[in-house]
């Protein structure tokens, strides 16, 4: 199962959901759809809080954080993880709905990388990215724990977790550029234009 991170307050770009801009004519999460949506036999969900209306083209379940006073992509990690495991899924790979240049390997080669019981995380060159990562639906348990300690760091999990790596080239595009500012923004038209 495909799941896509949309719940964080995009502080850097000013506000408001930053999968709903758009770039090229498509908004980013039109974008990672496309790109994931083809990889996933198991289908997709989004993760995201507020009125799921706004998300009203998706073509999946969008699930609210579990833990509201708790945020962070883990907060949005668990969501998914307790939702596919509901459906029987074993496995889940996470994206950040501001990634439009995803590769088109990606889960294939994250499942090559991973284990039954382990995480795989995705990487450009040495750059590990702890959102763009291989979930077993297994540790959904220890994740929930963790939340309810009151932690959050991802790599924190995931340093108690082990994780394999797999990893693409960062040139001459990274794939997992994501979108953080409005320059960002712009950055990612002049490359998308070719
Ligand atoms: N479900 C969920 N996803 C989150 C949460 N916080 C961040 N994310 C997602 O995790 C990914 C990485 O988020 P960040 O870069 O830390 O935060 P951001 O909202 O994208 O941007 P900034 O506020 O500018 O840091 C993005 O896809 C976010 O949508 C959260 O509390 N819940």
């Amino acid at each position: 199962m495909g799941l896509i991170l949309a719940g964080g307050q995009a502080r850097r770009m000013g506000g408001g959901d930053k999968p709903l801009l758009r770039l090229g004519g498509r908004t980013l999460l039109e974008r990672v759809v496309e790109r994931l949506a083809p990889q996933c036999g198991a289908g997709l969900a989004l993760s995201a809080n507020g009125d799921p209306a706004r998300f009203s083209g998706f073509p999946g379940p969008v699930l609210p954080d579990p833990l509201p006073d708790q945020p962070g992509p883990l907060a949005g990690i668990l969501a998914g993880l307790e939702h596919a495991a509901a459906q029987g899924v074993a496995r889940v790979v996470s994206v950040s709905g501001d990634a439009p240049f995803l590769p088109g390997d990606l889960v294939a080669r994250l499942e090559a990388a991973g284990s039954e019981a382990g995480i795989a995380l995705a990487a450009s060159g040495e750059r590990q990215h702890y959102t763009i990562a291989l979930w077993p639906t297994a540790l959904r348990g220890a994740l929930r724990d963790y939340l309810e300690r009151g932690e959050r760091r991802v790599g924190g999990f995931i340093a108690r977790h082990g994780a394999a790596v797999a990893s693409w080239p960062a040139e001459p595009v990274d794939p997992f550029l994501n979108i953080n500012t409005p320059a960002d923004l712009a950055a990612a038209e002049a490359l998308d234009r070719g």
